[in-house]
């Protein structure tokens, strides 16, 4: 992306045009800029001036380039060619270092002087680095631009250890790139609580829970006291006295305004640039955006705002008539993928607040409003953030809620049955906001679908610039498209399994089977990977495909396996994992109890739970004891953390019950033990009732089984947790041989046909319930399918008992964070 230091086009000779010089080369000047050139566009003679040696570039998705889910050339936002097509001088690699107000003139490296009549100061923020005894040494670095993006990914390649200052957006954001890159990262972290400035406690420990199953390891509440090494890091010190060793420090603990040349230049400043409801600065033709800019006592560290100070100055430079800019209301998303975080508004309690919470741990979905006068005043969602651009209008707004606030909080999902995209669109209003970086309401991605044409979520972005900052918004505006045009109308665009291939799922197992591809290495060589290693997207996905086209040749690559799978056990918020022994339909006997019971009091388990899946959980265990309690134990695992069938839930039947017409717990075992062990793109879980009063809940389990006078109805594609999806019926059945037949052929279905992390009920929709029974009606096409998947139930294996098996336990069982 790296042109030359300075890229000059003369504009247009015209003595007349007013010369209009930014400084600062970055998102928001230059989203000024552009809407300046949309209002009035030869209004101005235009210079701009850069200290970054490339064109403007999207800084919000340094993170995704460092995650491997996007490449540097795609995150120019404008190219030089924007410049010069639109007459602009550009100045890259020069910092302005003083600018003469008395004589109009602006000062830069290497000796360049240029004349303004309107000045833009935009130079954005300096990331905060702690002024710590030994913060010169190499390798301790800040995440703000392209240089540390590559600097980072210089590092990974040689070192293995990395430590990252600071548990806020960045911080975070930085350490699952960091991840991404095979490095081991610890995060440290000053507060009791990751992201404390944007989440709540509960919120933040299900944020912390969730990152570490994903192998980020955190030390909180430490304050660092020095850097050690001679010139090269080689760890931090601690004010308590610890140590931890690091070959790379990022420091991410926040940025300060950059106003030095402001600030040299006798402009008013306070903690950032001050400016008006007009962005203008106390000297006359000298206006301020961005991060630098002060408005009302506030420097702002998002787009959002920034873009809306922009529209606001290019409107004053235009002479488009402007009530001003009036301040923002914030919300903040963290990329980290798997992780859906938001908050927005005031979502602290205080003590003329109330507030409503939902926390469901099993499906780790949290939800909070905070209500003053009636009013929404903030929110914090983690795990489903659906409703986050429906809450943050309310904020905005201002809409009195009075009397319907748990309405309000439950939202999509009250009455029970989540809705589909379309329908959460349909229940917008027009001027809710689908894109929060850039200002873009439903009613305006309506507009450029109906009357611009726009038929593909790229098309969107180009006309309205939705989905073009942060890229959260994307799967919201595919859903106002699919809502105006239908899914027939919707221009598919080809997107890869993740950033380091074009290539989609199908074309990815095709290529494995055509081509006999067996490992993933193999995989990205053969299909050109930008990225060799893969990344933690892609790598778990290629291991499951393989392991589906060739079940007896493809080895399991433990490695590339999500962390709980790696070590067979669920880690647990305080670092603990949890022992889940299979309970076949949820059936146990005294001496199963009493043994569970025995190693519970042996080990010291602090609690001992039962699950909703039928079954005995045992919290608290330590890591070190694992391997013995399963040896003791002697039952089979119960994958409580796998990508396989977790449990049969069975009522009890015509064993006991009065009304039950079949066996539900003989017709559960034999599913539970025909399948367990079974790996599926993402969990699945299955229930058998005895009866359609339906105790064990069949309806809304992947597969599940109603027993009705004279057989059995096979229910498929449904879902409890957050995205709460009833079943459809398959097919009605007479025998157990068939309910198994069926079972198997469907789970076989899903397995040669899902995408990797995608549950049956996202499948199902995707797929289609017809396409599912189509593939399914022929007994021939069934036994086939299912001949399929007995030539892989046959060679799984028990992992527990394989571990224990081996002569040395600790060492062969993998701790955490290894591979
Ligand atoms: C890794 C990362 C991820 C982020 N993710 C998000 C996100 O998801 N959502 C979100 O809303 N925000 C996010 N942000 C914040 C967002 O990028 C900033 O708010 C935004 O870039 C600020 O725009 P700006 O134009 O004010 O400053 P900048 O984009 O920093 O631009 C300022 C430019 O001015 C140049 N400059 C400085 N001084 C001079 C000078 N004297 N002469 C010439 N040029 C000068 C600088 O080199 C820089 O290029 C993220 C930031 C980072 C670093
Ligand atoms: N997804 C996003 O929206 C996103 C992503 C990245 C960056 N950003 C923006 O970039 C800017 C910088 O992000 P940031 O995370 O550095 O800023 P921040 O101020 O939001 O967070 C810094 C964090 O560092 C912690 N901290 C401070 N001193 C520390 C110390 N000595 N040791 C350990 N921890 C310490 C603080 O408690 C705080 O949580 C912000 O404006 C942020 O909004 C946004
Ligand atoms: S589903 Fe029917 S058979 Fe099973 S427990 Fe309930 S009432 Fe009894
Ligand atoms: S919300 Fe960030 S790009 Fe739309």
């Amino acid at each position: 992306m790296d042109k030359s230091t300075t890229t000059s086009t003369p504009s247009l000779p015209n003595k007349k045009k007013p010369k209009l010089v930014l400084v600062g080369n970055g998102m928001a000047g230059v989203s000024c800029v552009e809407q300046l050139l949309k209002l009035a566009p030869n209004r101005y003679e235009i210079t701009i001036f850069g200290s970054e040696p490339h064109p403007n570039y999207n800084r919000i998705l340094l993170s995704s380039v460092l995650a491997g889910d996007a490449d540097m050339k795609d995150i120019v936002i404008n190219d030089w060619s924007w410049y010069e097509d639109n007459h602009i001088t550009l100045h890259t690699g020069h910092a302005v270092n003083h600018i003469d107000k008395e004589r109009k003139l602006v000062h830069a490296d290497g000796g360049i002087s240029v004349p303004y009549d309107e000045l833009i100061i935009a130079t954005g923020s300096l990331p905060f680095m702690l002024p710590l005894p030994g913060a010169d040494k190499e390798g301790v670095i800040a995440f703000r631009d392209i240089k540390d993006c590559e600097t980072m990914m210089a590092t990974a390649r040689k070192y293995k250890k990395a430590i990252v200052i600071g548990g806020g957006l960045l911080g975070l954001e930085a350490a699952r790139g960091l991840l991404n890159l095979n490095m081991e990262v610890s995060v440290v972290h000053i507060h009791p609580f990751l992201m404390e400035r944007q989440l709540d406690q509960p919120a933040s420990l299900m944020l912390q829970r969730e990152l570490e199953s994903q192998g980020m390891k955190f030390l909180l509440s430490k304050n660092t006291d020095s850097i050690l090494g001679k010139k090269r890091v080689t760890g931090l010190r601690f004010t308590d006295g610890s140590e931890e060793a690091a070959e790379l420090v990022v420091m991410a603990v926040g940025i300060r305004p950059n106003i030095a040349l402001a600030k040299n230049s006798g402009i008013e400043i306070n903690r950032g640039i001050v400016v008006n409801d007009y962005m203008e600065t106390d000297v006359p033709n000298i206006y301020s955006v961005g991060e630098c800019a002060e408005h009302r006592g506030i420097a702002y560290g998002l787009v959002a705002p920034l873009y809306e100070q922009g529209a606001v100055l290019a409107k004053r430079l235009s002479g488009v008539e402007t009530p001003g800019y009036q301040g923002s209301v914030v919300s903040t998303k963290l990329k980290v993928s798997g992780v859906n975080v938001f908050s927005a508004g005031q979502f602290k309690d205080a003590a003329d607040t109330r507030a409503i919470r939902l926390q469901d741990e099993l499906d780790g979905v949290y939800k909070k409003i905070v209500i003053r006068n009636g009013k929404v005043i903030g929110t914090v969602l983690f795990g489903d953030t659906a409703d986050g651009s429906r809450l943050f209008a309310m904020i905005r707004s201002g809409e009195d809620v009075a009397g319907k606030e748990k309405e309000v909080l439950l939202g999509a999902g009250a009455g029970g049955l989540a809705k589909s995209g379309a329908e959460l669109v349909a229940a917008m209003s027009d001027d809710e906001v689908v894109c929060g970086c850039n200002g873009v309401s439903k009613g305006a991605i309506v507009q450029a679908i109906q009357e611009k044409g726009c038929a593909s979520v790229n098309e969107i972005k180009a006309c309205t610039k939705a989905s073009g900052s942060c890229g959260g918004c994307k799967p919201l505006v595919a859903d106002v498209l699919t809502y105006v045009l239908g899914a027939d109308g919707v221009k598919t665009v080809k997107e890869g399994i993740c950033g380091c291939t074009a290539l989609g799922r199908d074309e990815v197992v095709e290529a494995i089977k055509n081509m006999h591809l067996t490992t993933s290495k193999e995989v990205m060589n053969v299909l050109d990977w930008s990225n060799t290693e893969g990344c933690s997207k892609c790598r778990p996905a290629l291991n499951y495909y393989l392991g589906m086209v060739w079940p007896e040749e493809h080895e399991d690559e433990k490695e590339s396996r999500f962390v709980n799978e790696r070590n067979h056990a669920n880690i647990q918020k305080d670092g603990t994992y949890s022992v889940v022994p299979r309970m076949y339909g949820g059936v146990t006997t005294p001496k199963d109890l009493m043994k569970i019971a025995e190693i519970a009091d042996k080990y010291e388990v602090p609690l001992v739970k039962v699950t909703g899946g039928q079954r005995i959980d045992l919290l608290g265990v330590k890591k070190e004891h694992l391997p013995a309690m399963w040896a003791d134990l002697d039952m089979p695992s119960g994958y409580a953390y796998g990508k396989a069938l977790r449990t049969v839930k069975t009522c009890v039947g015509s064993t006991f019950c009065r009304f039950g017409t079949q066996d539900a717990i003989g017709m559960g075992i034999k599913l539970e033990k025909k399948f367990e062990r079974l790996n599926t793109p993402a969990k699945v879980k299955m229930a058998v009732s005895g009866c359609p009063r339906n105790c064990a809940e069949a309806t809304i389990k992947d597969f599940g089984v109603i027993a009705i006078d004279g057989g059995w109805e096979l229910h498929v594609g449904g879902n409890g947790g957050t995205k709460l999806r009833g079943t459809d019926l398959l097919c009605k059945v007479k025998t157990e041989e068939e309910v198994l037949e069926w079972s198997g052929a469907y789970l076989q279905y899903y397995r040669e046909t899902g995408k990797y992390n995608e549950r049956t009920s996202e499948w199902l929709e995707r797929v289609g319930l017809d396409a599912v029974k189509a593939a399914l009606d022929k007994r021939e096409d069934r036994l086939a399918l299912v001949e399929r998947i007995e030539q892989t139930l046959e060679l799984m294996k028990d992992p527990w008992k394989e571990i224990v098996e081996q002569k040395n336990l600790n060492e062969t069982y993998m701790p955490i964070g290894r591979s």
